[in-house]
């Protein structure tokens, strides 16, 4: 489905219910399978937390999580310690493509057993379930922190616990700190210091309990870069938030302070307001080593203000649903940015022009059809494969049409 968007502009106030974290739904669904006592109010409607709760019920050999980063990574790992059983473990033709070798090696270093289908070092997996009684184990943490969470996730329901001893600078730390947040809130007990995590055996039963899943600070994005392009005075409320965010992304608040764009918390929801004007000579530099998946909204934001914008910390997007970082050169390129990429850098020079009717390609990442969206405030576009959205924000279209985009 292609969609065109046409030159619209926002009603000066609307609000938007958003669901639950998709980094935490996962997270949280994978524990709640460890320990049934644990309910999940606002899980994520995405297709990736459809595909995770589809497969932790499955009792098919073959299980199929699609283009879903996170599920195949917890996923691994949960499969590996599930006794007398056998999986495959597999996704779609981009999974095979995205790297696992580190995460299946650490595994294999502590025990399990687990083989390569197709290609060394890719999905597809085959692992047998066994036992893990090894405790001790040593990885590379600059490729991906979801291989670390896999480890943390599974770490409480083994024998002898666990001591992970990270490599290499960490990337995507917010991340790990989330699960091990999480695991504290359902009451298992870890130490992070320096570059080692330790996770105690669970020894003690865990209570029954109903976590809340703060709803998704990646999905609000889009809406800061909306309101960052759109005139003074134009707001956007987004519920359920709170201050004290598990999620790296909330860093936007701070982030779109650059952009003009001020952020109220209120009871539980946020208020994003246009507060000011950006000056032209305004450079946007900013290390998002920490949150890589706000990489696609900020580059967007400083094109359509036409503001020079300098992002480092981008390695892991060669590796994402796509090489985000080429996709983003070649599609800011068609619009009439000048951008220069490196294996883990952007650099976009100030612009004046958006070119008109463009037609956006998406390049099955959801975050690249949801980043250009807001561009329509400038002119109009279109977005190739419009429903790929469905991998994190299934209503992101619904909701752009009720804050007054016009969407053919
Ligand atoms: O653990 C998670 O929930 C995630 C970690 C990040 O991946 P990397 O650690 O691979 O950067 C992020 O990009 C992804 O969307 C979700
Ligand atoms: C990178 C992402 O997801 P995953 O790695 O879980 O596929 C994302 O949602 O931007």
């Amino acid at each position: 489905m292609n969609i065109q968007l046409l030159k619209s502009k926002v009603k000066q106030r609307s609000s938007i219910a958003i669901t639950g974290s998709k980094s935490e739904s996962n997270r949280l669904l994978l524990l709640q399978a460890l320990y049934p006592n644990i309910k999940i109010n606002n899980v994520s409607n995405s297709d990736d937390s459809q595909l995770m709760q589809n497969a932790l019920v499955s009792k098919e050999k073959i299980v199929d999580i699609h283009h879903a980063g996170t599920a195949m990574r917890f996923l691994t790992a949960y499969f590996s310690i599930q006794k007398n059983r056998q999986t495959i473990l597999t996704g779609s033709s981009r999974m095979k493509e995205r790297p696992i070798a580190v995460l299946v090696n650490a595994l294999k270093d502590l025990g399990a057993d687990i083989e390569y289908i197709e290609n060394e070092g890719y999905p597809p997996l085959k692992i047998t379930g066994k036992e893990i009684l090894k405790n001790k184990v040593t990885l590379k943490a600059d490729v991906s922190s979801q291989y670390i969470s896999a480890l943390l996730l599974i770490a409480s329901c083994l024998k002898n616990g666990l001591e992970v001893t990270l490599k290499g600078k960490i990337t995507s730390v917010p991340y790990i700190n989330m699960t091990l947040q999480l695991l504290s809130q359902i009451g298992v007990a870890s130490n992070f210091y320096g570059n080692v995590i330790t996770v105690n055996p669970q020894t003690d039963k865990i209570k029954s309990q109903i976590l809340t899943v703060e709803s998704d600070w990646s999905s609000v994005s889009y809406f800061y870069s909306i309101v960052a392009l759109s005139e003074i005075g134009t707001e956007v409320k987004l519920s359920s938030y709170k201050e004290n965010s598990l999620q790296g992304d909330s860093v936007l608040v701070k982030i779109y302070k650059s952009f003009g764009v001020d952020t109220v918390f209120e009871k539980n929801s946020i208020r994003l307001k246009k507060s000011k004007i950006v000056d032209r000579s305004v450079s946007i530099d900013l290390d998002l080593s920490n949150a890589p998946d706000i990489a696609q909204t900020i580059s967007v934001t400083a094109f359509g203000l036409g503001l020079a914008c300098h992002l480092k910390g981008l390695h892991t997007l060669k590796i994402k649903e796509t090489d985000r970082l080429v996709a983003l050169k070649t599609e800011l390129e068609k619009l009439g940015a000048e951008v220069s990429i490196t294996n883990n850098s952007l650099m976009l020079k100030t612009s004046g022009i958006i070119k008109e009717n463009i037609s956006v390609a998406t390049y099955n990442d959801h975050r690249m059809a949801m980043a250009f969206a807001p561009l329509a405030l400038k002119t109009n576009i279109n977005i190739e494969d419009a429903n790929v959205v469905s991998k994190s924000y299934p209503d992101f279209w619904k909701d752009l049409k009720h804050i007054g985009f016009n969407i053919k």
